[in-house]
């Protein structure tokens, strides 16, 4: 059975309106109720019946008039804080500004700053004021005199029974005071007309009552309810632990616990602590009430979960880190010298090479050029040795310096018969830019006009003295043709990979570098590769930038199938989604899903970075725009360039880019390994581009589709030829020069009146006239006329040409005025190739 507000009010001898605010205070009514007509439930009338009777019972002891002992200390209570309260607060220090000037009584104000609370003694005895009033809060305010005195109300305030506040050991606690029904200027039998809006008012002197006190959750400000908190609960071997966040909302509190909330509000309230089920209540409430139930307290702050999480998270990393570092160590094991050969085109790093393996791969080789990089490996007194053949034409640079990058050891090779030449010191520059360890192999020992001393002195002048002059550079003369000191030239690579401890953990994930890919036919593309770290084997997934591979299969130098590669080898791995770039970083992950999103990644990433580049705006000027209009005139070449290996395309763009010319620009339009294709073929007569073939052969039935297309295929094995060709294709654009020459000259030596105008009787002094030949007249340095022969004569008879020493009579297309000795040339216009 519920109850209406007003019965409730009539019950407690009270206004109605001051039940409604009362009731609205504890929440147990909504904020908008208007109607004193409105039911209350019975659970919340119980509520307020027990508020009331213990209320009653507080103040039945009480001495008619005992002054409370001021304590000077103001005691800390928990307290509920709401947004109401907040709300309150501010209106109550508003209020106390534009308050009358309030003078507390003396015995009111005089205690300084410890009214609210006394002593925790609990039988501080309330107000002297404070007859026992029937009516717990709201009847009992502040001392009599005092006019519109808010905050008296705690002092006076119907004290409670002190009820300790239990687990709140550290605050001792002051009397318990019912604050919010006291500051109300309700008072129902309030003796002094106080009537001041807002009883809250502090005293002027007064302290403020302790903060402890209830919040009035009726406030009409009182925000909407709080959304409900989420507890968890776990148990921790006998401990109960409930994790929550703040605000601690009774209601929710209470459900954490396994009470109803109106329980959870009777105990707070025997704490001395009122708050309604849609209030918060202070953290160490909650600790001790959660105690009190056998329950533990874990409250989260706002991004304490977070930064948990990052810092275990980072301590997790950091772990991993310390304990990599330390199988680091301990797996690191001896590995082979990845050595690099570099020279001049010519001096015979390849037949070094081939003396070394003993294996003729220069011999096969297209113009007898290394054009690109094979890394091979070969056993030296028990041990291993990783080679990457380095090509030495200038077109190579790039992959020159890659090659030194990835590798321990650089051999210079210097011919003996050369000494130094520009891609020597190319190449020694990136040896030291690499910070690899140099040694000179001074080849061709065998030639006649071999000399080691030159190049030795050459060295000094370098700075890289060899070790007999006093540097520490490791000189060997060999002669890769004959095959003599090649023992020596490995016993000291050897010996400098012990100087160096060349070290790596073969037990972790495989990394390494890409010397060289290329796309196979029936194979798809492949990649030879050089493990750096750890071990790649069969099964494994790799990624290398925008390109990931599962490795199908792997192969050695020679060709044979491996199902793993421990550092320093270098295996031809296959399994590629794409080719990947030479020089480029390869490194194993978890698994082919990781390996192909990263590789996704890195696409997106290198769009998107090439999108912004075609994307910035350009300045537009107008001489940039004539610029552009005079460019998109300018001829140009377009090239489509196929080539055996990825080496191969960085050489012939090498050699291209060197192309200059003003006159035609040379655009390729794509450059990719692989067989020449139609698509390429498609593509080319879209383009208007020519196909260049490098290293590479036609796909069946190309030949057709490009006579059909009428596009132009080339293909060439030699980068001089390609280049070359390239050149005459760009000039052949352009249109031909034209050139005069002079066929003959003659000279006049009489005019004949003919029946229209004159003829000049001339003799022809060099060359030959010729009929209708082009021909200018000549008067001293003066040209009179200039057009076509349109008469010549021998005698009365025409003639096609007249020889020099002959006479003739000629006529100039219309012009009549000849005077003796002018001179008349002939010439003809030749058409030369215009040069780039
Ligand atoms: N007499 C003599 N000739 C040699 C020796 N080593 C190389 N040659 C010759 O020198 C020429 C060039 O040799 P390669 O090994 O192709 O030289 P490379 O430096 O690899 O040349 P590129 O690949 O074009 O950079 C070949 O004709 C070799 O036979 C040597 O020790 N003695």
């Amino acid at each position: 059975m519920s109850i209406r507000i007003h019965e409730l009010a009539k019950r407690h001898n009270m206004e109605a309106k001051d039940m409604l605010a009362l009731l609205k205070e504890r929440g147990f009514v909504s904020a908008d109720t208007k109607s004193v007509s409105s039911t209350l439930n019975k659970i919340y009338e119980e509520e307020i019946e027990k508020e009331f009777a213990a209320k009653a019972a507080a103040e039945a002891p009480a001495p008619a008039a005992v002054e409370v002992a001021p304590e000077p200390a103001p005691l800390k209570v928990p307290s509920v804080k709401s947004a109401e309260d907040v709300v309150r607060e501010k209106e109550e220090a508003k209020a106390a500004l534009a308050a009358p000037v309030i003078s507390a009584p003396a015995p009111v104000s005089a205690p300084k700053p410890t009214p609210v609370v006394s002593a925790p003694a609990p039988v501080s005895a309330p107000r002297p004021i404070s007859a026992p009033q029937p009516l717990p809060p709201r009847s009992v305010s502040a001392p009599a005199p005092v006019p519109a005195i808010s905050r008296p109300a705690p002092v006076s305030a119907p004290v409670r029974p002190p009820a300790p506040v239990p687990g709140i050991a550290s605050a001792p606690r002051p009397a318990p005071v019912l604050p919010p029904p006291v500051s109300r200027p309700a008072a129902v039998s309030a003796p002094a007309p106080v009537s001041a809006p807002r009883a809250t008012l502090p005293i002027p002197g007064a302290p403020k009552p302790p903060p402890a006190i209830v919040s009035a959750p009726g406030n009409p400000a009182m925000p909407a309810t709080p959304p409900a908190q989420t507890a968890t609960i776990t148990t921790e071997g006998d401990i109960k632990v409930i994790h929550l966040k703040p605000p601690i909302i009774v209601r929710d509190f209470a459900t954490a616990l396994g009470m109803k909330p109106f329980k959870l509000i009777s105990e707070l309230m025997e704490m001395g602590i009122f708050a309604s089920m849609n209030q918060a209540i202070d953290e160490p409430v909650a600790i001790k009430v959660g105690e009190k139930h056998g329950f533990q307290l874990e409250i989260k702050h706002r991004g304490e979960a977070a930064q948990q999480i990052q810092q275990s998270a980072k301590e997790k990393a950091k772990v991993k880190e310390q304990a990599a570092a330390e199988a680091e160590v301990q797996n690191l094991a001896m590995r082979p010298p990845v050595v690099c050969i570099l020279g001049h085109v010519d001096h015979g790093k390849t037949s070094l090479l081939d003396a070394i393996r003993k294996a003729d791969v220069a011999a096969g080789e297209a113009g007898g050029i290394t054009q690109h990089i094979g890394a091979y490996q070969i056993e030296h007194s028990e041990r291993k040795i990783t080679f990457l053949d380095t090509p030495g034409h200038a077109a190579f640079t790039k992959m020159r310096a890659r090659g030194a990058d990835v590798t321990d050891i650089a051999v210079l090779v210097v011919a003996a018969d050369d000494g130094f030449m520009p891609q020597t010191d190319e190449a020694l520059k990136h040896a030291q830019n690499a910070g690899v360890t140099l040694m000179v192999a001074i080849n061709k020992m065998d030639v006649k006009g071999a000399n080691i001393e030159r190049v030795k002195q050459q060295m000094q002048e370098r700075n890289i003295a060899p070790e007999d002059w006093g540097g520490e550079t490791v000189t060997v003369p060999v002669s890769a043709l004959k095959g003599t000191g090649i023992t020596d030239l490995l016993d000291m690579i050897l010996l400098q990979a012990d100087v160096l401890e060349l070290k790596a953990n073969a037990k972790t994930e495989a990394s390494g570098i890409i010397i060289e890919s290329q796309i196979e036919v029936g194979r798809g593309p492949l990649a030879t590769v050089i493990v750096q770290r750890g071990t790649l084997r069969v099964g494994d997934s790799i990624v290398c930038g925008p390109n990931w591979a599962k490795v199908r299969a792997m192969f050695d130098d020679q060709g044979k199938n491996i199902k793993e590669a421990p550092p320093s080898t270098p295996v031809r791995v296959i399994g590629w989604s794409g080719a990947p770039d030479s020089g480029a970083e390869f490194k194993s992950v978890k698994n082919a899903r990781e390996a192909e999103n990263l590789a996704e990644e890195a696409e997106h990433l290198i769009r998107k970075n090439t999108g912004t580049t075609d994307a910035a705006p350009k300045e537009v000027s107008v001489e940039s725009l004539f610029a552009n209009i005079a460019a998109t005139q300018a001829k140009t070449l377009k090239l489509i360039i196929k080539t055996d290996v990825f080496g191969s395309t960085e050489a012939v763009r090498n050699v291209l880019e060197n192309i200059k010319s003003s006159k035609v620009s040379l655009e390729i339009v794509s450059v990719e390994v692989g067989l020449v294709s139609k698509t390429d073929i498609l593509l080319a007569s879209a383009a208007g581009a020519v196909v260049i073939g490098f290293n590479t052969k036609l796909e069946n039935g190309v030949t057709p589709v490009a006579k059909h297309h009428g596009v132009r295929i080339e293909t060439y094995g030699i980068i001089y030829e390609l280049a070359d060709k390239v050149r005459d294709m760009m000039a052949d654009m352009l249109d031909p020069d034209l050139k005069e020459n002079k066929t003959g000259a003659a000279e006049v030596r009489a005019t004949f009146p003919l029946a229209k105008g004159f003829v000049a009787g001339c003799l022809v002094t060099e060359g030959k006239i010729t009929r209708n030949g082009s021909a200018r007249l000549r008067r001293k340095k003066e040209i009179v006329f200039e057009g076509k022969v349109s008469t010549l004569k021998r005698f009365k008879d025409d003639a096609n040409e007249v020889r020099a020493g002959i006479e003739c009579g000629i006529k100039l297309g219309d012009f009549n005025g000849y005077e003796i000795g002018d001179v008349i040339e002939c010439y003809e216009i030749q058409k030369v190739r215009a040069s780039l």
